[in-house]
């Protein structure tokens, strides 16, 4: 849900190097919190795209405090470098998916001005690439790394934060090698999970494909993202990715050499459980609760959704999370509002009194 943005406190222009799914978002929050953005791209029709979606202006900067690289991971080191360069007075940080690499290759080529550099990384994305796919609400209440190294100068690691705050994120900081780490488990394993379900669905007949539901779609959704771009991320973070794919292998191995056994099955699903818990809820709460379904058949009628939501606002449960499916053959939806579990009584009987079918 967007919330009202606070002006940035960052103290002048800002010029986003990359207007793709990331640097246009960044340069649309920006905008809306009243910081002057300048978009560059080597691609100009993408630049182009972003200052007609508002995104900012094609102007060149006349003095820039705050650069933000959002270029494919590749090109990370050798952007931030020429942008140390040409913009003596400002802060550059960078928003790519893996972090050690491109420090250690700028700090490896000694590159002057390194003091004014400090790595981060927005939480949040798509599997849509492009400026199209850009969204000003895309980080809010999502993680923002920020990964200082030894020789950054406090006010660069201030204006990174800042950079965060603008956009609506949460900040976590920690050293670059331990965010490579942390992300392996936490991004790139499940995008390469999630590919090797999709790769499966080759050679499925069409009559079986034709029963895909929910679960498969939650699953393959990441699946979809750009191969370009992965490519890059994965073997940027190949080592921490090796070494969490070696552990999903004996898990494999597991549960293969104990099919016949169900305390084995069993065991693998409750890890798989138990594992859902410790993912954090929003608003970084330590980990998610356990939440309580109710679902709702929704007449496929304008306004009856509408209509839901207001009821379920006067029973004053709120909404903790919400899915809406389709019946397949009826003209009815169903709503899935996740509740709090001690709620969801309250819920269902608010709902029964208005007409609603319900069920949890
Ligand atoms: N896609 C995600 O979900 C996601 C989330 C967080 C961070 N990131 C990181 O953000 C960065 C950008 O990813 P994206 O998803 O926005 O990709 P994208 O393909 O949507 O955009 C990348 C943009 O960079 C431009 N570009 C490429 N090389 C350039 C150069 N040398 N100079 C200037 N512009 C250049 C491209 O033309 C394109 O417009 C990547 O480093 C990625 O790891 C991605
Ligand atoms: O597609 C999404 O929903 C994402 O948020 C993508 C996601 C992630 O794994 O969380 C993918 C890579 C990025 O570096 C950051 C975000």
């Amino acid at each position: 849900m967007s919330t009202t943005p606070r002006p940035t406190a960052i103290p002048g222009p800002v010029l986003v190097i990359g207007c793709g799914l990331v640097g246009t978002s960044v340069a649309l929050a920006l905008t809306r919190a009243g910081a002057t953005v300048h978009l560059r791209d080597v691609l100009p029709q993408n630049a182009r795209t972003a200052e007609m979606l508002g995104a900012g202006t094609l102007a060149t900067p006349a003095t820039v405090a705050l650069a933000v690289v959002a270029v494919p991971p590749d090109y990370v080191a050798e952007v931030v470098a020429d942008t140390l360069d040409e913009w003596p007075d400002a802060v550059v940080t960078d928003v790519a998916s893996v972090k050690h690499p491109p420090l250690q290759a700028l700090s490896d080529a000694g590159t002057p001005g390194l003091e004014r550099y400090v790595g981060s990384h927005p939480m949040a994305g798509s599997e849509r690439s492009g400026p199209t796919a850009a969204s000003e609400t895309l980080f809010e209440g999502r993680a923002w790394a920020v990964t200082p190294h030894a020789t950054a100068s406090p006010e660069a690691v201030e204006l990174v934060r800042e950079l965060g705050r603008t956009t609506g994120a949460t900040l976590v900081e920690m050293p670059t090698d331990e965010h490579d780490f942390a992300v392996a488990r936490v991004s790139h394993l499940p995008q390469v999970m999630s590919v090797l379900t999709a790769a499966r669905l080759h050679g499925g007949p069409a009559d079986h494909l034709a029963l895909a539901g929910q679960g498969l779609r939650d699953v393959t959704r990441i699946a979809a993202s750009d191969p370009g771009l992965w490519r890059q991320i994965l073997h940027a973070n190949r080592l921490p990715l090796v070494e969490l794919l070696r552990d999903v292998r004996d898990d494999l191995d597991e549960l293969l050499d104990g099919i016949e056994r169900t305390h084995v099955i069993e065991e693998v699903l409750d890890r798989g459980v138990s594992g859902t818990r410790l993912i954090p809820g929003k608003h970084g709460e330590e980990a998610a609760p356990q939440l309580a379904v109710v679902f709702v058949q929704v007449p496929d009628r304008p306004g009856e959704l509408g209509r839901l939501f207001r009821d379920t606002g006067e029973s004053g449960v709120n909404i903790e999370d919400l899915r809406i499916d389709h019946d397949l053959g009826r003209p009815v939806g169903i709503a899935e509002i996740a509740v709090r579990p001690e709620r969801a009584e309250d819920l269902t009987s608010a709902l029964t009194e208005r007409g609603w079918t319900t069920y949890v």
